[in-house]
């Protein structure tokens, strides 16, 4: 059975200048384990086509169609009901951490609130965890800076401490909007490679959010084309990198660092994470 089967998805926000239809028809399905990356250009649907599975969308945004979670329908669930879902089973990180941060809060009191909450750990154990997690997303000496507060670490590094904060409860799936595009490249890289890794470790399937194609070759199995929230093209990663079928799918690559330049870019790639490995 899948994880996750979205069908049919639609949202439409009431404005005043009538219904905005952001997205128009959205379906696809992921695996327990297997990554999906979600491409397009601002403005294609992908951040409210997210958000709509998780009760996120806007006061005026409506969404319909199915999304079956582990073989449940989870669309337009009561609120109390999708918050045991949220962090506990799917985790979401956000393009700008301070989203999901409290900025007058130690990183240490907003992780173990979480376990304590969700998972009903004692503080001590919850402060185990914390630091547990923030080592597993590579921040250098933990143990001290759980006492942090979220401006005292750098973007990459609150980078990682959502992502961290986001994995807390051992959710089944994680979705990463535009996780890195306000970081700069080196740090990118550094980002989507603890992703990649955290994915083999923990066995998360991950729902990847960018209109940069450039980071999804090697990094997700699956990749879907949003355009004017529909489905342009959705595929095997390699093979739609080796021959998109779809003009729109061919524009997007064309943007892309050239294609016959693609093990260039990927050895850069590699490269600069090592340097970026000591960063932040
Ligand atoms: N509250 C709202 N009311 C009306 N329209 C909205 C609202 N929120 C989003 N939209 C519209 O929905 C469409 C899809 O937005 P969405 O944020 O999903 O795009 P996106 O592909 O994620 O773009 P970006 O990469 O810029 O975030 C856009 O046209 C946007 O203007």
């Amino acid at each position: 059975m899948a994880l996750l089967e979205v069908k049919n998805l639609k949202v439409d926000f009431a404005t005043n200048d009538g219904t905005v239809q952001a997205v128009k028809d959205l379906s696809y399905t992921l695996e327990k384990g297997k990554t999906l990356a979600i491409v397009g250009e601002s403005g294609s649907g992908k951040t409210q086509g997210a958000f709509a599975l998780l009760g996120l969308l806007p006061k005026n945004g409506r969404a319909s169609g199915s999304v079956m979670f582990d073989g449940k329908e989870i669309l337009n669930l009561p609120l109390r009901d999708i918050r045991a879902y949220r962090a506990a089973r799917i985790g979401i990180i956000f393009q700008d951490p301070m989203t999901s941060l409290n900025p007058y809060l130690r990183i240490s009191r907003q992780m173990t609130e979480v376990l304590e909450l969700h998972k009903g750990m004692s503080h001590s154990a919850a402060l185990a965890e914390s630091v547990r997690f923030l080592d597993a997303v590579r921040i250098p000496d933990a143990k001290n800076r759980v006492r942090m507060y979220p401006h005292e670490f750098s973007g990459g590094m609150r980078q990682r401490v959502m992502i961290a904060m986001a994995l807390l409860c051992g959710p089944e799936l994680l979705i990463a909007d535009e996780p890195t595009t306000a970081l700069d490249v080196t740090v990118q890289a550094g980002i989507i490679d603890l992703l990649v890794d955290l994915q083999e470790d923990f066995g998360t399937s991950i729902i990847l959010i960018t209109h940069d194609l450039g980071i999804v070759a090697g990094t997700c199995e699956d990749t879907l084309v949003m355009y004017d929230g529909r489905v342009m093209e959705y595929r095997k990663t390699e093979a739609l990198f080796a021959n998109p079928e779809h003009p729109y799918t061919q524009g997007l690559l064309a943007a892309v660092p050239r294609l016959d330049r693609k093990v260039d870019r990927l050895s850069t790639v590699s490269y600069d994470f090592m340097s970026a490995r000591g960063e932040a």
